[in-house]
Protein backbone atom coordinates (compact mmCIF):
# COMPACT_ATOMS: atom_id res chain seq x y z
CA UNK A 1 0.00 0.00 0.00
CA UNK A 2 1.53 3.54 -0.65
CA UNK A 3 1.24 6.23 1.68
CA UNK A 4 -0.99 8.94 1.15
CA UNK A 5 1.57 11.77 2.08
CA UNK A 6 5.74 10.91 1.84
CA UNK A 7 7.91 13.55 3.43
CA UNK A 8 11.38 13.41 3.01
CA UNK A 9 13.36 16.43 4.45
CA UNK A 10 10.48 18.82 4.14
CA UNK A 11 11.69 22.23 5.03
CA UNK A 12 10.64 25.34 5.16
CA UNK A 13 11.76 28.84 5.64
CA UNK A 14 10.37 32.40 6.11
CA UNK A 15 13.06 35.06 5.70
CA UNK A 16 15.52 33.59 8.34
CA UNK A 17 12.79 32.44 10.31
CA UNK A 18 12.95 28.05 10.27
CA UNK A 19 9.29 27.11 10.38
CA UNK A 20 10.16 23.40 9.37
CA UNK A 21 13.48 22.18 9.68
CA UNK A 22 13.47 18.49 7.61
CA UNK A 23 10.56 16.65 8.59
CA UNK A 24 10.70 13.07 7.34
CA UNK A 25 7.55 11.26 7.90
CA UNK A 26 4.82 8.71 5.98
CA UNK A 27 0.96 8.72 6.64
CA UNK A 28 -0.68 5.64 5.46
CA UNK A 29 -4.09 5.20 3.89
CA UNK A 30 -6.77 4.42 6.22
CA UNK A 31 -4.98 6.46 9.66
CA UNK A 32 -6.17 9.11 11.59
CA UNK A 33 -3.08 11.40 12.39
CA UNK A 34 -2.91 13.91 15.08
CA UNK A 35 -0.12 16.87 13.92
CA UNK A 36 0.28 18.22 17.97
CA UNK A 37 2.18 21.03 19.01
CA UNK A 38 2.29 23.61 20.55
CA UNK A 39 1.89 27.42 19.60
CA UNK A 40 4.20 28.59 16.59
CA UNK A 41 5.44 24.95 16.26
CA UNK A 42 4.79 24.79 12.58
CA UNK A 43 1.61 22.66 12.06
CA UNK A 44 -0.46 25.00 10.13
CA UNK A 45 2.87 25.29 8.24
CA UNK A 46 3.29 21.77 7.52
CA UNK A 47 -0.56 21.78 6.10
CA UNK A 48 -0.15 24.67 3.92
CA UNK A 49 3.03 22.76 2.49
CA UNK A 50 1.04 19.41 1.58
CA UNK A 51 -2.04 20.99 0.75
CA UNK A 52 0.14 23.14 -1.60
CA UNK A 53 -0.46 26.31 -0.76
CA UNK A 54 2.81 27.51 0.60
CA UNK A 55 6.28 26.85 -1.27
CA UNK A 56 8.78 24.70 0.63
CA UNK A 57 12.13 22.81 0.18
CA UNK A 58 12.56 19.06 0.42
CA UNK A 59 10.27 16.73 -1.22
CA UNK A 60 6.96 16.16 -0.72
CA UNK A 61 4.47 13.82 -2.38
CA UNK A 62 0.64 13.58 -1.58
CA UNK A 63 -1.34 10.39 -3.15
CA UNK A 64 1.71 10.06 -5.75
CA UNK A 65 1.71 13.73 -6.52
CA UNK A 66 3.96 16.83 -5.98
CA UNK A 67 1.55 19.37 -4.56
CA UNK A 68 3.88 22.19 -5.96
CA UNK A 69 2.85 20.91 -9.34
CA UNK A 70 -0.35 19.28 -8.77
CA UNK A 71 -2.20 21.19 -6.85
CA UNK A 72 -5.25 21.60 -8.81
CA UNK A 73 -5.72 18.27 -9.54
CA UNK A 74 -5.07 17.42 -5.23
CA UNK A 75 -7.67 19.55 -4.33
CA UNK A 76 -10.42 17.10 -6.11
CA UNK A 77 -8.82 13.84 -3.30
CA UNK A 78 -8.24 16.07 -0.69
CA UNK A 79 -10.89 18.40 1.83
CA UNK A 80 -9.03 21.38 3.96
CA UNK A 81 -11.39 22.71 6.92
CA UNK A 82 -9.45 25.39 9.06
CA UNK A 83 -11.30 26.47 12.03
CA UNK A 84 -14.84 25.53 12.01
CA UNK A 85 -15.84 28.77 13.86
CA UNK A 86 -15.47 30.86 11.00
CA UNK A 87 -17.65 30.55 8.51
CA UNK A 88 -18.48 34.13 7.42
CA UNK A 89 -21.81 35.79 9.65
CA UNK A 90 -23.79 36.83 6.05
CA UNK A 91 -23.59 33.97 4.68
CA UNK A 92 -27.26 31.83 4.51
CA UNK A 93 -26.97 28.27 4.93
CA UNK A 94 -28.61 27.33 1.45
CA UNK A 95 -25.55 29.87 0.36
CA UNK A 96 -23.16 27.73 2.02
CA UNK A 97 -24.14 24.49 0.41
CA UNK A 98 -24.24 26.69 -3.00
CA UNK A 99 -20.95 27.47 -2.51
CA UNK A 100 -18.72 24.38 -1.79
CA UNK A 101 -21.14 22.48 -4.52
CA UNK A 102 -19.78 25.05 -7.20
CA UNK A 103 -16.18 24.51 -6.09
CA UNK A 104 -15.91 20.57 -4.94
CA UNK A 105 -16.56 18.50 -8.04
CA UNK A 106 -16.41 15.72 -5.45
CA UNK A 107 -19.43 17.51 -2.86
CA UNK A 108 -22.76 15.26 -2.59
CA UNK A 109 -25.51 18.07 -1.78
CA UNK A 110 -28.29 15.13 -1.47
CA UNK A 111 -25.77 14.09 1.52
CA UNK A 112 -25.27 17.59 3.34
CA UNK A 113 -28.95 18.38 3.27
CA UNK A 114 -30.06 15.08 4.62
CA UNK A 115 -27.35 15.50 7.59
CA UNK A 116 -28.79 19.46 7.89
CA UNK A 117 -32.55 17.79 8.37
CA UNK A 118 -31.61 16.00 11.67
CA UNK A 119 -30.55 18.96 13.02
CA UNK A 120 -32.46 22.60 13.89
CA UNK A 121 -30.69 24.27 11.33
CA UNK A 122 -33.12 26.57 8.68
CA UNK A 123 -31.74 26.53 5.35
CA UNK A 124 -32.62 30.32 5.13
CA UNK A 125 -30.84 31.30 8.10
CA UNK A 126 -27.40 32.86 8.05
CA UNK A 127 -24.40 32.10 9.75
CA UNK A 128 -24.71 34.90 11.75
CA UNK A 129 -28.08 33.64 13.62
CA UNK A 130 -26.65 30.31 14.76
CA UNK A 131 -25.44 29.26 17.78
CA UNK A 132 -21.38 28.27 18.25
CA UNK A 133 -22.63 24.35 17.96
CA UNK A 134 -25.12 24.56 14.91
CA UNK A 135 -22.49 25.96 13.32
CA UNK A 136 -20.06 23.08 13.65
CA UNK A 137 -23.00 20.79 12.60
CA UNK A 138 -23.11 22.78 9.68
CA UNK A 139 -19.34 22.66 8.65
CA UNK A 140 -19.81 18.79 9.53
CA UNK A 141 -22.39 18.62 7.09
CA UNK A 142 -20.31 20.51 4.57
CA UNK A 143 -17.46 17.92 4.82
CA UNK A 144 -18.74 15.20 5.20
CA UNK A 145 -20.19 15.31 1.68
CA UNK A 146 -17.66 15.60 0.20
CA UNK A 147 -16.05 12.14 -0.90
CA UNK A 148 -12.72 12.45 -0.33
CA UNK A 149 -9.59 10.68 0.32
CA UNK A 150 -7.52 12.75 2.27
CA UNK A 151 -9.21 15.30 5.07
CA UNK A 152 -7.17 17.57 6.18
CA UNK A 153 -8.22 19.90 9.43
CA UNK A 154 -6.38 22.66 11.05
CA UNK A 155 -7.65 23.19 14.64
CA UNK A 156 -10.73 22.60 13.38
CA UNK A 157 -13.05 23.11 16.60
CA UNK A 158 -11.11 26.40 17.65
CA UNK A 159 -13.65 28.62 19.76
CA UNK A 160 -15.94 25.80 20.54
CA UNK A 161 -16.80 24.27 24.11
CA UNK A 162 -16.04 20.92 25.15
CA UNK A 163 -19.17 19.72 24.28
CA UNK A 164 -19.05 20.12 20.73
CA UNK A 165 -15.84 19.69 20.61
CA UNK A 166 -16.63 15.99 21.51
CA UNK A 167 -19.61 16.44 19.53
CA UNK A 168 -17.55 17.05 16.23
CA UNK A 169 -14.81 13.95 16.84
CA UNK A 170 -17.85 11.64 17.27
CA UNK A 171 -19.36 12.99 14.11
CA UNK A 172 -16.28 12.78 12.22
CA UNK A 173 -15.33 8.89 13.42
CA UNK A 174 -18.92 7.49 13.43
CA UNK A 175 -20.28 9.07 10.21
CA UNK A 176 -17.13 10.08 7.97
CA UNK A 177 -14.45 7.80 8.34
CA UNK A 178 -14.71 4.81 6.73
CA UNK A 179 -11.41 2.79 6.63
CA UNK A 180 -10.41 4.04 3.36
CA UNK A 181 -10.04 7.70 4.12
CA UNK A 182 -6.96 9.28 6.03
CA UNK A 183 -7.22 12.26 8.28
CA UNK A 184 -4.45 14.95 9.63
CA UNK A 185 -5.73 17.01 11.96
CA UNK A 186 -3.93 19.86 14.28
CA UNK A 187 -4.83 20.70 17.63
CA UNK A 188 -3.23 21.86 20.72
CA UNK A 189 -6.02 19.95 22.77
CA UNK A 190 -4.52 16.51 22.60
CA UNK A 191 -6.41 14.63 25.27
CA UNK A 192 -9.61 15.09 23.27
CA UNK A 193 -8.27 13.29 20.24
CA UNK A 194 -6.35 10.97 21.43
CA UNK A 195 -9.34 8.12 21.25
CA UNK A 196 -10.10 8.58 18.23
CA UNK A 197 -6.29 8.91 16.50
CA UNK A 198 -4.31 5.45 14.89
CA UNK A 199 -0.97 7.88 14.75
CA UNK A 200 0.17 10.70 16.33
CA UNK A 201 2.97 13.03 15.58
CA UNK A 202 4.14 15.47 17.87
CA UNK A 203 6.20 18.74 16.62
CA UNK A 204 8.50 21.06 18.47
CA UNK A 205 10.16 24.11 17.27
CA UNK A 206 9.91 22.82 13.02
CA UNK A 207 10.98 19.26 13.88
CA UNK A 208 8.98 16.23 14.68
CA UNK A 209 9.79 15.04 18.03
CA UNK A 210 7.36 11.55 17.83
CA UNK A 211 6.11 10.07 15.52
CA UNK A 212 4.10 6.53 16.82
CA UNK A 213 1.50 4.55 16.39
CA UNK A 214 -1.40 5.04 19.25
CA UNK A 215 -0.88 1.07 19.98
CA UNK A 216 2.79 1.04 20.18
CA UNK A 217 2.79 4.38 22.64
CA UNK A 218 2.44 2.22 25.94
CA UNK A 219 5.03 0.04 25.01
CA UNK A 220 7.25 3.06 24.31
CA UNK A 221 6.61 5.16 27.11
CA UNK A 222 5.92 4.33 31.11
CA UNK A 223 4.98 6.42 34.25
CA UNK A 224 6.05 5.10 37.37
CA UNK A 225 5.16 6.54 40.70
CA UNK A 226 7.61 6.80 42.91
CA UNK A 227 8.54 7.19 46.54
CA UNK A 228 10.51 9.82 48.25
CA UNK A 229 13.31 7.52 49.09
CA UNK A 230 13.91 6.00 45.38
CA UNK A 231 13.74 9.53 43.77
CA UNK A 232 17.28 9.29 43.12
CA UNK A 233 16.94 6.16 42.08
CA UNK A 234 14.37 7.15 39.27
CA UNK A 235 16.58 9.89 38.10
CA UNK A 236 19.69 7.49 37.59
CA UNK A 237 17.44 6.27 34.69
CA UNK A 238 17.12 9.23 32.38
CA UNK A 239 13.34 10.19 33.23
CA UNK A 240 12.05 12.18 30.17
CA UNK A 241 10.21 13.99 32.56
CA UNK A 242 9.41 14.54 36.51
CA UNK A 243 6.78 16.06 38.75
CA UNK A 244 5.27 16.03 42.71
CA UNK A 245 2.38 14.17 42.85
CA UNK A 246 1.04 14.52 46.36
CA UNK A 247 4.29 14.00 47.89
CA UNK A 248 5.53 11.10 45.26
CA UNK A 249 7.22 11.52 42.52
CA UNK A 250 5.85 10.84 39.03
CA UNK A 251 8.14 9.81 36.36
CA UNK A 252 7.95 9.27 32.51
CA UNK A 253 10.39 7.80 31.03
CA UNK A 254 10.64 6.55 27.54
CA UNK A 255 12.26 3.06 25.86
CA UNK A 256 13.69 1.82 29.49
CA UNK A 257 12.56 -1.90 29.89
CA UNK A 258 9.52 -2.45 32.28
CA UNK A 259 11.13 -5.08 34.80
CA UNK A 260 13.69 -2.26 36.05
CA UNK A 261 10.67 0.11 36.46
CA UNK A 262 9.18 -1.80 38.66
CA UNK A 263 12.02 -2.08 41.26
CA UNK A 264 10.88 1.55 41.68
CA UNK A 265 7.06 2.03 42.28
CA UNK A 266 3.55 1.45 40.32
CA UNK A 267 4.14 1.48 36.90
CA UNK A 268 0.83 3.51 34.57
CA UNK A 269 0.63 3.77 30.97
CA UNK A 270 1.21 7.83 31.00
CA UNK A 271 -1.55 9.77 28.56
CA UNK A 272 -0.41 11.73 25.54
CA UNK A 273 -1.00 14.68 27.15
CA UNK A 274 1.16 13.77 29.40
CA UNK A 275 3.77 12.24 27.30
CA UNK A 276 2.83 15.85 25.21
CA UNK A 277 4.32 17.91 27.76
CA UNK A 278 7.36 15.68 28.71
CA UNK A 279 8.77 15.57 24.97
CA UNK A 280 8.25 19.21 24.82
CA UNK A 281 10.91 19.36 27.68
CA UNK A 282 12.04 22.97 27.98
CA UNK A 283 13.59 25.12 25.14
CA UNK A 284 11.78 27.16 22.84
CA UNK A 285 8.47 25.31 21.11
CA UNK A 286 8.94 28.13 18.21
CA UNK A 287 10.97 27.96 15.46
CA UNK A 288 13.81 29.59 15.48
CA UNK A 289 16.09 32.51 13.30
CA UNK A 290 18.48 30.59 10.88
CA UNK A 291 22.49 30.83 11.79
CA UNK A 292 24.01 32.38 9.20
N1 LIG B 1 3.52 33.97 6.61
C1 LIG B 1 4.49 33.92 7.53
N2 LIG B 1 5.53 34.79 7.50
C2 LIG B 1 6.53 34.70 8.39
N3 LIG B 1 6.61 33.79 9.38
C3 LIG B 1 5.62 32.89 9.46
C4 LIG B 1 4.50 32.91 8.55
N4 LIG B 1 3.66 31.89 8.88
C5 LIG B 1 4.22 31.28 9.95
N5 LIG B 1 5.38 31.88 10.30
C6 LIG B 1 6.29 31.46 11.39
O1 LIG B 1 6.58 30.07 11.23
C7 LIG B 1 6.57 29.40 12.47
C8 LIG B 1 5.53 28.28 12.44
O2 LIG B 1 4.23 28.84 12.33
P1 LIG B 1 2.92 27.96 12.14
O3 LIG B 1 1.77 28.88 11.87
O4 LIG B 1 3.18 26.89 11.15
O5 LIG B 1 2.79 27.31 13.59
P2 LIG B 1 1.59 26.50 14.23
O6 LIG B 1 2.20 25.31 14.87
O7 LIG B 1 0.51 26.26 13.25
O8 LIG B 1 1.11 27.52 15.35
P3 LIG B 1 -0.35 27.80 15.99
O9 LIG B 1 -0.67 26.61 16.81
O10 LIG B 1 -0.08 29.01 16.84
O11 LIG B 1 -1.30 28.05 14.87
C9 LIG B 1 6.31 30.49 13.53
O12 LIG B 1 7.56 30.92 14.01
C10 LIG B 1 5.62 31.57 12.74
O13 LIG B 1 5.85 32.83 13.32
Amino acid sequence: MSAVIKASNLSKHYGRTEALSGLDFEIQPGSIVGLIGPNGAGKTTALKAILGLTRFDGELEVMGQDPRQARHQLMRDVCFIADVAVLPRWLKVWQALDFVEGVHPRFDRERAEAFLARTEIRRDRKVGQLSKGMITQLHLALIMAIDARLLVLDEPTLGLDILYRKAFYDHLLNDYFDGDRTILVTTHQVEEIEKILTHVMFIKAGKLVLDEEMETLPKRFSEVLVKPADADRAREMNPLHERELLGRHLFLFEEQPRERLAELGEIHNPGIADIFVAKMGKGPATAGEVQS
